[in-house]
């Protein structure tokens, strides 16, 4: 589906990302991990086609993305920015709409068939009622998750998206959450996702890329990759990752900066 050849990429003199490798196949939800400005975004960008990589080759499908244009990029994968950017003046259902353009010839309405893609996003992502609402009035998570229904309503194979959950409540992380998993269940899609969250990627990753400085530093199962001293080493953090009953995957319980600390027992102390 995508892959990533000894990919390097640097603004101006400051490099960022250094001979990373990743490969994603179909059906395969993929984690992007790492401390911040250890280059996620950055790759996210390189693979959605909005930087250019200054060496390594990026494949779509065996196609070189940088030979094809951007309609075509578009209707092959799509790409939830970190931060979008702010909308004036266009309610839900037409920020919703815009995820059909790739798909339209120029001067040419939207068919039923666009409607209908538009209304099961804004449906899948609980969305209807705030349909005729201004997508600048709305609350951070509605707004977060009327971006989250375009990017549905595009409709490609490859999915990409930058921190999915944040400014998210706990159940609508939840929710979306689950999307990513019934994108890659009911849809066969690949989705490449940014988390902040080691849980989060516990929860729905197939395999995990944990970035350190503009490299790969571990990939793998998550279960392979999110060990204490990994943690340690691209996070410094200490964190715990416990097996708890009821729970299908295990869980990473930071435990603080020092190792042997914990701070609720000392205050009780
Ligand atoms: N437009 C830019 N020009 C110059 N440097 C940039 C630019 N965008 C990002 N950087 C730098 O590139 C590095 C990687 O940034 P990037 O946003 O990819 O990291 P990240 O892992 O996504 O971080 P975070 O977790 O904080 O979102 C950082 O040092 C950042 O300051």
């Amino acid at each position: 589906m995508l892959e990533v050849h000894q990919l390097d990429f640097a603004y101006g003199k400051k490099r960022v990302l250094h001979q990373i490798d990743l490969q994603a196949q179909p059906g395969e939800v993929i984690s992007l991990l790492g401390p911040n400005g250890s280059g996620k975004s950055t790759l996210l960008r390189n693979l959605a086609g909005l930087l250019k990589p200054d060496a390594g080759t990026i494949t779509l499908r065996g196609d070189p993305l940088k030979k094809l244009g951007r309609r075509e990029i578009a209707r092959q994968l799509s790409f939830l920015p970190q931060g979008q950017e702010p909308v004036q003046h266009m309610n839900v259902w037409e920020l919703v709409a815009r995820g059909r353009s790739p798909h339209q010839r120029a001067g040419w309405m939207m068919n039923s068939q666009d409607r209908e893609t538009v209304q099961w996003a804004l449906d899948y992502m609980a969305l209807s009622h705030l349909a005729h609402r201004n997508v600048a009035d709305l609350s951070g998570g509605e707004r977060q998750r009327a971006w989250i229904a375009m990017v549905l309503a595009q409709d490609t194979q490859l999915v990409l998206l930058d921190e999915p959950v944040t400014y998210l409540d706990i159940k609508h992380q939840w929710d979306v959450l689950e999307v990513i998993q019934d994108l890659k269940d009911s849809f066969h899609k690949t989705v490449i996702t940014v988390f902040h969250d080691l849980n989060h990627a516990m929860a729905v990753s197939d395999r995990v890329y944990l970035l350190r400085q503009g490299e790969v530093f571990a990939q793998g199962p998550p279960e392979t990759v999110i060990t204490h001293s990994a943690m340690h080493d691209a996070y410094g953090i200490h964190a715990q990752v416990c097996r708890v009953q009821h729970c299908c995957h295990p869980v990473v319980v930071p435990a603080g900066i020092k190792p042997g600390k914990c701070r609720r027992n000392k205050a009780a102390g």
